[in-house]
This record gives structure tokens, sequence and C-alpha cells, in this order.
């Protein structure tokens, strides 16, 4: 498996080894003791999560708030998103700065977010099923959010803005600089 370092430290880039054959092709989507080798941490995933959407459909950007913070490891089983994350970490010297990253079933990349990020992604195919791992369980009570089309983080969805499918939810979410005081 190939790992990659981002700018943002602490979130990489994960390309697992494929082995084809004449009947398709096998790889290993999880397997924790290269996983944990291959971010220097030992994560302990307690939650996986799956869900289908539409072109266009911008899901973004979320975090759970103290205790509750969740790392996670996403990918694609079916489409193509563009993952995105904002580095939350108020020491961190990526403070307020996004990453993105075209994560596909044809790639098979999977993006490794650590806590202290915001998440969400768009959906540039026709669908998209996304699955990820959680370190924490999921709990309404702390769910925190910021909108996705913040004028400060200026995020480039790769979509245009007409064909952007948001929830109720999602729009109402504070700006990146009231989300975080
Ligand atoms: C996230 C989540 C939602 N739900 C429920 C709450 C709600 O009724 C329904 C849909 O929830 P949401 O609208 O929050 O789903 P969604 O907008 O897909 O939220 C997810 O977005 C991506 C980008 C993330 O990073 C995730 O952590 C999560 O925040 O599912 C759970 O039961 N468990 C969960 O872990």
């Amino acid at each position: 498996m190939k790992v990659t370092k981002t700018k943002l430290e602490g979130c990489v880039v994960i390309e697992p080894t494929l082995f084809n054959d004449e009947r398709g092709y096998f790889f290993e989507s999880f397997n924790t003791e290269r996983f944990n080798t291959a971010i220097g941490n030992e994560i302990n995933f307690v939650q996986d999560n799956q869900s289908f959407s539409t072109r266009g459909v911008v899901r973004a950007l979320h975090f759970q708030k103290g205790d509750d913070a969740q790392a996670k490891l996403i990918r694609v089983l079916n489409g193509v998103i563009l993952d995105v994350v904002v580095d939350l970490r108020p020491h961190s010297k990526t403070y307020g700065e996004y990453f993105s990253v075209e994560l596909s079933s044809e790639n098979k990349k999977q993006l490794f977010v650590p806590k202290g990020f915001a998440h969400g992604f768009s959906v540039l195919s026709d669908t998209a099923e996304v699955l990820y791992k959680c370190d924490n369980y999921y709990n309404k009570k702390s769910e925190g959010g910021i909108i996705y089309n913040d004028a400060t983080l200026n995020i480039d969805w790769k979509l245009k803005s007409e064909e952007i499918k948001v929830s109720e939810k999602d729009l109402i979410l504070p700006t990146f600089k009231s989300a975080l005081v």
C-alpha cells in the first residue's frame, strides 16, 4: 500500500495494493496493523458509515466536538467524490487551510482524517456510495459544522453553483469564523 502525506499534518492518502487476475481484482480495504503502522498511531475504529448520493450533493462541513471528536477513514465504493478536510486545530501551522482529493471506485484511494478537522464531500459522478470508518460513535448533541460555501475557506467543490444540492440542516451551518468561537 502506498501512503502519501498531505500538506495538512496527519491527513494521509492511502492507496491499497491491488491484485489483478483473470477473475477480477482483490485488495485489502482495511488492515489494522498496516494502517496503524502507516499513520504512526493506534486508531480504534468503532463505527462504519455508508451513504449514497446523487451528482451535485455536497455533504459538508461536519465534525463532532470535544470528547466525541472523530477520526475518519474515507473511501468510495461506487462513483467519484471530491473529499475535503479543513484543519480546525488551533495550534496547527495549517489552521484554517483545506485539502481536497478525488476519491473514486476507480482509483481506490482512501483519505485518513485525524480528530480536529471538519470533513465533507461533493459528488462528481451520477451517483456515489461512500463508506467511512469513525473512531468515535455518533452523538447528535456533539455535532458541529461550517457552511460549505464559507467565504474565508473558499472551497472549490468542482461543481457549478446551480447543480449543488445541500441538506436543510447543512444550509444553516455557521461560517468558519463564527463556528469556532
Ligand atoms: C452521521 C450520522 C447520522 N445519523 C443519522 C442522523 C440523521 O437522521 C441521518 C442523516 O444524518 P446527516 O444528515 O448528518 O448525514 P450526513 O450529512 O451524511 O453526515 C455525515 O457527513 C459526512 C461528510 C461526515 O463526515 C459524517 O461524519 C457525517 O457528518 O442519519 C446517524 O444515525 N448516525 C451517524 O453517525
